[in-house]
């Protein structure tokens, strides 16, 4: 059997409403979510063993063991099977932008195929993001992360900028302290082009926004250098940061803008991409 490829794209939340807190402490999320054209790459091929080798300009870091959500994800299948496993890192780690989750994703679609097994119905277990990365479609995110509908978007140009600093999730919610905000409104608006999804984002929210750059002040070194870029219409941080996004109106003003930035931020990735659109 041929080696079989999964990407696993950067999840970025485009708004992320925290509505409350469960008894057992994960938090209720309204988030609408896309994903870019940047990502890792899963390899599969079939193998007598099961291995994980990391590799790519991002791998440093990585947990190449057991830990990696890659090989939990292969677990999960709870199968004496074999595959060689090959990830290649190109996205941050602990960003805010899903990358452990993307990859377990693309891992339990590659492995299900490689296989020939149905994906493990628990395999939100492998994190709350697990459902909305399986399909890596464009979606309205409720629950905790279990509920997904999906909900296609214009396509954005994007500028995601990471200045560098890893932020763990979980002390992101904790710093929240029980201060919830209200959810999206029920039914999302029709955007008939990327201008009013533009116009519409502007009012909505990333509620760890406040308790992430308290944790991480580049953060706000990060969303005041994306604003102040020519033809930025909206910087905005994804998940539980510390990667930020700028939303632009052309594929070049996104080009010229990552240029501008990486040249006055050497440490920082920074990468133009195209979001949504599916
Ligand atoms: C915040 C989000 C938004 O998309 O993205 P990231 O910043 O991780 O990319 C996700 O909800 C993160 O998903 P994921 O990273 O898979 O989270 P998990 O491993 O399940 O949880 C890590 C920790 O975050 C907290 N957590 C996570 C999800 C949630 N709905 N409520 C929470 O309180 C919990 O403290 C948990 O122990
Ligand atoms: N394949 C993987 N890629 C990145 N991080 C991983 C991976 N597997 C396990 N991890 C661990 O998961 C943590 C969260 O990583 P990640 O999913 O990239 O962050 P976030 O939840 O902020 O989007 C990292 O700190 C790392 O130790």
């Amino acid at each position: 059997m041929a080696p079989i490829d999964a990407f696993a794209p950067a999840k970025i939340n485009l708004t992320l409403h925290v509505t409350g807190r469960r008894q057992d402490g994960y938090h209720l999320l309204d988030s609408l979510v896309a994903f870019a054209d940047v990502g890792d790459r899963v390899r599969v091929e079939p193998a007598l063993e099961l291995s994980l080798e990391v590799g790519g300009p991002r791998a440093l870091g990585v947990p190449t063991g057991p830990d990696n959500l890659v090989l939990k994800a292969a677990a999960l299948f709870g199968v004496d099977e074999g595959a060689r496993i090959t990830l290649e890192k190109h996205l941050p780690a602990a960003a805010g932008i899903g990358g452990g989750s993307a990859d377990a994703a693309a891992t339990l679609r590659a492995l299900s195929k490689l296989w020939g097994r149905t994906i493990p119905s628990d395999c939100a277990r492998l994190g709350a993001d697990i459902p909305v990365c399986l399909p890596s479609r464009t979606a309205r995110m409720q629950g905790i992360g279990e509920t997904v509908t999906p909900l296609p978007l214009p396509p954005l140009d994007a500028v995601l900028v990471n200045p560098g600093v890893s932020v763990p999730t979980g002390p992101v919610f904790a710093a929240l302290e029980g201060q919830f905000g209200a959810p999206m409104q029920g039914v999302l608006p029709q955007f008939d082009g990327a201008g009013a999804l533009l116009d519409w984002l502007g009012d909505q929210r990333n509620d760890l926004e406040t308790p992430a750059r308290q944790i991480a002040p580049a953060i706000g070194d990060t969303l005041a250098a994306l604003a102040a870029t020519r033809h930025c219409a909206l910087a905005r941080m994804s998940g539980s940061g510390a990667t930020c996004f700028g939303l632009f109106p052309s594929p070049a003003s996104a080009r010229a803008a990552a240029q501008q930035l990486s040249q006055a931020h050497p440490g920082w990735w920074v990468q133009a991409t195209r979001i949504g659109g599916d």
